[in-house]
């Protein structure tokens, strides 16, 4: 990571940091004052993109409702398939709470980034200790996309969507098959609630 002058920040994006054993205590011998930022969605709904993602460069995958359980018949599901285990949100937290304090993190709702862009990022600049400069102003919503876009910024004459792989359409998925993973996991995210101090309404 690049050092910060005052008045800097240094950011730094890797999606797989939440799941990653290994990368709290790295984080933390590099700096105990990191601030943390996590997105998270339904984990029904993220196993769902997560498989749209990996369909879009592998066609010939498996069903979703076949690689979900390890027996149908008895409904087991299989934690060991990636796109499962990620979702067990309070599982990968509690790693991180053996290195960093739980107001370092902040959780930010998939949901609510859609629905309120200009909300969520007030909450992320506040976090960061940053003026709210990213405001409602700075959002239309895009019918074509399906999803909020950046309005034209000043010296820019375009204005700028998320690219194709954001916002992909979901293939339909079996409801019952969808019903079992909400079962599945009610109990990890009632806990993660509790951890995070946050209901995330994904009932
Ligand atoms: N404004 C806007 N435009 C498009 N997409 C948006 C937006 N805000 C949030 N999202 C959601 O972001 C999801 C993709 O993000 P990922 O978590 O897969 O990104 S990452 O690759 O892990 O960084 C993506 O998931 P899918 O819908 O399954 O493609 C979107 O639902």
């Amino acid at each position: 990571m690049p050092r910060s002058l005052d008045g800097q920040i240094t950011m730094e994006k890797t999606p797989s940091y939440f799941i990653t054993k290994e990368a709290p205590a790295r984080i933390s011998a590099m700096s105990k004052d990191t601030k943390l930022i996590v997105v998270v969605r339904d984990p029904v709904t993220r196993a769902i993109s997560d498989y749209t993602q990996t369909l879009s460069k592998c066609p010939d995958i498996p069903t979703f409702e076949s690689l979900t359980f390890k027996n149908r018949t008895t409904g087991l599901i299989d934690t060991s398939w990636s796109a499962i285990q990620i979702g067990i949100y309070a599982k990968h937290l509690e790693n991180w709470l053996l290195y960093f304090p739980i107001n370092q993190i902040l959780f930010v709702s998939g949901e609510r980034l859609i629905g309120d862009p200009a909300g969520e990022l007030g909450r992320v600049q506040d976090f960061l200790g940053l003026k709210r400069v990213i405001t409602k102003k700075n959002f239309y919503f895009n019918k074509t996309k399906g999803f909020p876009c950046l309005k034209k910024s000043e010296g820019s004459s375009k204005s700028h969507c998320l690219g194709k792989n954001k916002g992909r359409t979901h293939p339909n998925i079996n409801q019952e098959v969808v019903q079992r993973l909400r079962e599945f996991y009610r109990p990890f995210n009632m806990k993660f609630y509790q951890m995070t101090g946050h209901d995330f309404g994904w009932d």
